[in-house]
């Protein structure tokens, strides 16, 4: 089946570029792209509409999940934080709709992680948990078939991309003069505790040793202007280290630009007869 008719639930950064970057790698242009926004906001952004409009040739902007059911689009992809997939997530997946989700971090609650397996079940549908940021999760879910010994996720930006978050009550991000770990611990704490930051603790937990068994460290550093992410795996079957130097996206320091490509691929990999 080809991807031809998509719902992006968000209208913020990594919308926007995803909208950026489709509209340059398409080949051809989808038929039907609806976009579901918050309570209120029924037309898009002037710079996403340009974007959008180049990326199908019907696009249509909502406030109302009902809309996106109705329209039973081929897959909908949700980058608009842990509460829109609180809010949408187990209806899309009971309608059958495919669901690709950037706020891996909701599945850190055992709670939710139910629910929405059991929603996928019920609609024969899957939930996609995309790489995101990171990378190097085809090896982990490949030897998490052998013994994983350990999994230390590390993730180190610079301090304002941490602004917004618990960080700002462990350390003050304004006179920081070196690296400062300001969290060590769990992948579900820091998913749970840092929901627009740690999502991709729950990613690498996930994809290996589990949330408890994966452990978390995050960095302040004044020193960086890349979000560096580095995966330490220890194995029966490898000894993998991953290091990612991710360019934060023009429009949120918080972002990695590669979480964006991660969702292009998502798309593309539904478009071709032949997927890697
Ligand atoms: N897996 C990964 O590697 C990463 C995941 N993320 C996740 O993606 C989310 C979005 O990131 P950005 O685009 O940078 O954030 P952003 O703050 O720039 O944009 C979020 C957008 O979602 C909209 N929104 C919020 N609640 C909504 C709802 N209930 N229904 C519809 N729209 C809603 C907001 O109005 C805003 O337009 C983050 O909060 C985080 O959960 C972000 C970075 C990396
Ligand atoms: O984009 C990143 O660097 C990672 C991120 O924000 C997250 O995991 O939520």
């Amino acid at each position: 089946m080809t991807l031809n008719h998509l719902c992006i639930i968000g209208a913020g950064s990594i919308a926007a570029e995803l909208l950026d970057t489709l509209a340059h790698v398409l080949e051809a242009p989808l038929e039907r792209l609806i976009v579901l926004q918050r309570a209120g906001k029924t037309t898009l952004p002037e710079d996403m509409a340009q974007a959008a409009s180049r990326c199908a040739i019907t696009v249509q902007a909502s406030d109302n999940l009902a809309d996106v059911i109705a329209a039973r689009p081929d897959l909908a992809i949700e980058c608009a934080g842990h509460g829109a997939v609180h809010a949408y997530g187990e209806q899309l997946l009971e309608n059958g709709i495919e669901t690709v989700i950037a706020s891996t971090g909701v599945l850190a609650d055992d709670a939710w992680h139910d629910r929405l397996r059991r929603a996928a079940q019920a609609g024969q549908t899957r939930l996609v948990l995309p790489a995101g940021a990171v990378g190097g999760m085809d090896i982990l879910a490949a030897l998490q078939n052998g013994t994983l010994d350990t999994v230390a996720y590390t993730s180190r930006k610079p301090p304002h991309a941490w602004r917004g978050s618990p960080a700002e009550a462990a350390v003050d991000l304004d006179s920081l003069t070196g690296e400062t770990v300001f969290f060590e611990g769990s992948a579900r704490r820091a998913a749970v505790d840092y929901p627009q930051n740690a999502n991709v603790a729950a990613t690498i937990a996930l994809a290996g040793a589990g949330l408890d068994a994966t452990t978390v460290r995050m960095i302040a550093d004044p020193d960086v202007q890349a979000n560096i992410h580095q995966i330490e795996i220890a194995s029966d079957g490898a000894e993998v280290q991953v290091r990612i130097v991710g360019k934060p996206t023009a429009r949120n320091p918080k972002t990695s630009l590669p979480t964006v490509y991660s969702l292009v691929r998502e798309v593309m990999r539904r478009r071709g007869p032949i997927v890697s």
